[in-house]
């Protein structure tokens, strides 16, 4: 007997060693969704629920390996960045991705992260490189998925409400992807929630009900990873968001403590169903 293979997902990003955010929410997540989920590692952090003590980059040249060893044997139906570390590792990153057709004007969407730092304020990015992820990866980027603070790094712009969230996820269109998500999750003031979705013809506020939680650990990481399952598995870029969302704050409904700071989301309630 032969089964068919699921549908795949390539996570290019960083190692936690609490196992909350990078390659292990990603894998957590394309596992959720019936996705085999590949992995180019980029970067092993030590960290945990108090925050992450350092990091080591892998050498530019395995990243690029592993991205062609598993594409040209497997076939990748949709990939994701998340942390990428240097801006070495993104020149190296944008020239593979171009030679195994994956993002932007192929037929294999791409998903970019742009990690910068984790929530407890550690960078996972060396500070010459995120001129790097503007002008290399978001022109690559099916859909970026910025938080309030990538935000204000990437475009100087300050979101306080709906207005500058708009005006914030235009300035970043400027940069290239087809689509833009600016995540509402760091208004914390605000009852609800609210991520904005825009290619700059279509826009779609996508809201939800603010979950009283500090374990939000891995959030981003989730989020992105639920939208790239969501492509792999066939969506186009509105369904794969909206249906994220749906994920993502089950996710939090169901985080967990784990350890004496902030635990991780959850993405075990898909398996129960
Ligand atoms: N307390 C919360 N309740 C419900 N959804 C949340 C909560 N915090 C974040 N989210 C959602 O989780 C996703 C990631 O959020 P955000 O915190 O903005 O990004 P990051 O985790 O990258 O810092 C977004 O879809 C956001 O709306
Ligand atoms: C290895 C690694 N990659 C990414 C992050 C940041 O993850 P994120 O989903 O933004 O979660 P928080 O850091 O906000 O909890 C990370 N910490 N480690």
């Amino acid at each position: 007997m032969t089964n068919a293979a699921p549908h795949t997902a390539l996570t290019i990003a960083g190692s936690d060693s609490g196992g909350g955010a990078g390659v292990q929410a990603d894998l957590r997540t394309f596992f959720a969704h019936g996705v085999h989920g590949l992995v180019a590692l980029t970067a092993v952090t030590v960290q945990n629920s108090l925050g992450v003590q350092g990091f080591t980059e892998i050498p530019a040249e395995v990243v690029r390996a592993q991205i062609k060893a598993v594409a040209s044997d497997m076939g990748v139906d949709a990939a994701k960045t998340g942390m990428l570390a240097t801006a070495e590792i993104i020149h190296t990153v944008a020239g593979t991705l171009d030679e195994v057709h994956i993002g932007r004007g192929t037929d294999t969407p791409f998903v970019v992260d742009p990690v910068a730092a984790s929530m407890t304020g550690h960078a996972l990015l060396r500070e010459e490189a995120l001129e790097a992820i503007r002008t290399e990866l978001f022109p690559r980027a099916t859909l970026i998925t910025p938080n309030l603070d990538e935000v204000r790094l990437l475009t100087g712009v300050e979101v306080t409400d709906g207005a500058s969230q708009r005006q914030a996820a235009e300035a970043l269109l400027e940069f290239g992807s087809a689509w833009v998500l600016v995540k509402g999750g760091h208004l914390y003031d605000a009852e609800d929630c609210v991520d904005l979705l825009t290619d700059g013809a279509e826009t779609i506020e996508l809201s939800g009900p603010r979950i009283a939680t500090k374990n939000t650990h891995g959030g981003g990481d989730t989020m992105a990873s639920a939208i790239t399952s969501a492509l792999a598995n066939g969506a186009d870029v509105p369904a794969a968001v909206s249906a994220a969302k749906r994920f993502i704050e089950r996710c939090v409904a169901e985080a967990y403590p784990l350890g004496a700071g902030v635990g991780p989301v959850s993405p075990f309630w898909r398996l129960r169903g």
